[in-house]
């Protein structure tokens, strides 16, 4: 878990994408990596999900790639398989993490109350993700809950774009943070894999500065 957590931390941002079709995944995978971020979080919202990791891994192997919206452990079986490095959740669902954990799959549950909190630092779990971030209370809840569980670090998603990264990003509690503001569904939609390009250098170039301050 600690190589995929470092890597997630030194990239800042984790794009959280959805593919309805596979055919997008090789474009978007490239996109990403000439972009600058070798990284995913491909959810599992869609059929297409599980290719899509697929296709994505074989023809960039070093890309970290994570299964979102992971909500079952067949998921978690089918996104192993496919070659997602990390299952990830909007939620803590104690038979997924604990189903992770006895097969050593590194995991990083959803979390957004000191409760759920408790189960995943009860694991030994280091990493969480903060769902949905902003409405949850973003970085003051964040902080609040984090002064009690001193232990893990944070990976918020949900509402976070250029305008509020900083914030959350330029709290030690925070390793990185996931968005979908650079692989936006209509981009994928129409084919501009330039402009998701752009926006993920721009994204780079942001964290680049935020931590540099
Ligand atoms: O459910 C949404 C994804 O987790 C990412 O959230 P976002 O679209 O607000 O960045
Ligand atoms: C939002 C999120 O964390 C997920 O769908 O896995």
């Amino acid at each position: 878990m600690s190589n995929i957590a470092d890597k997630f931390e030194e990239l800042g941002v984790i794009p959280v994408v959805v593919l309805n079709d596979s055919k997008d995944a090789l474009p978007l995978a490239k996109a990403l990596v000439e972009g600058g971020l070798p990284c995913a979080e491909v959810t599992f919202r869609t059929e297409a999900a599980e290719e899509s990791i697929r296709l994505m891994h074989e023809a960039y192997p070093d890309m970290v790639l994570a299964a979102g919206t992971v909500l079952t452990t067949e998921q978690v079986d089918r996104a192993v398989a496919a070659g997602a490095s990390v299952i990830v959740s909007p939620g803590f669902d104690p038979e997924v993490v604990d189903y992770c954990i006895s097969k050593n799959i590194p995991v990083m549950p959803g979390i957004v109350t000191p409760s759920e909190l408790a189960q995943a630092v009860k694991r030994g779990l280091t990493r969480v993700k903060f769902f949905p971030a902003t409405a949850a209370g973003g970085i003051k809840m964040i902080k609040a809950m984090c002064a009690a569980y001193t232990t893990v670090r944070i990976m918020p998603t949900g509402g976070i774009n250029t305008s509020n990264l900083e914030e959350f990003l330029s709290c030690d509690k925070i390793f990185c943070c996931g968005g979908s503001w650079m692989v936006k569904g209509d981009m994928i939609k129409a084919g501009e894999f330039d402009k998701i390009q752009k926006m993920t250098e721009e994204a780079v170039a942001l964290v680049k500065e935020i931590r540099s301050k």
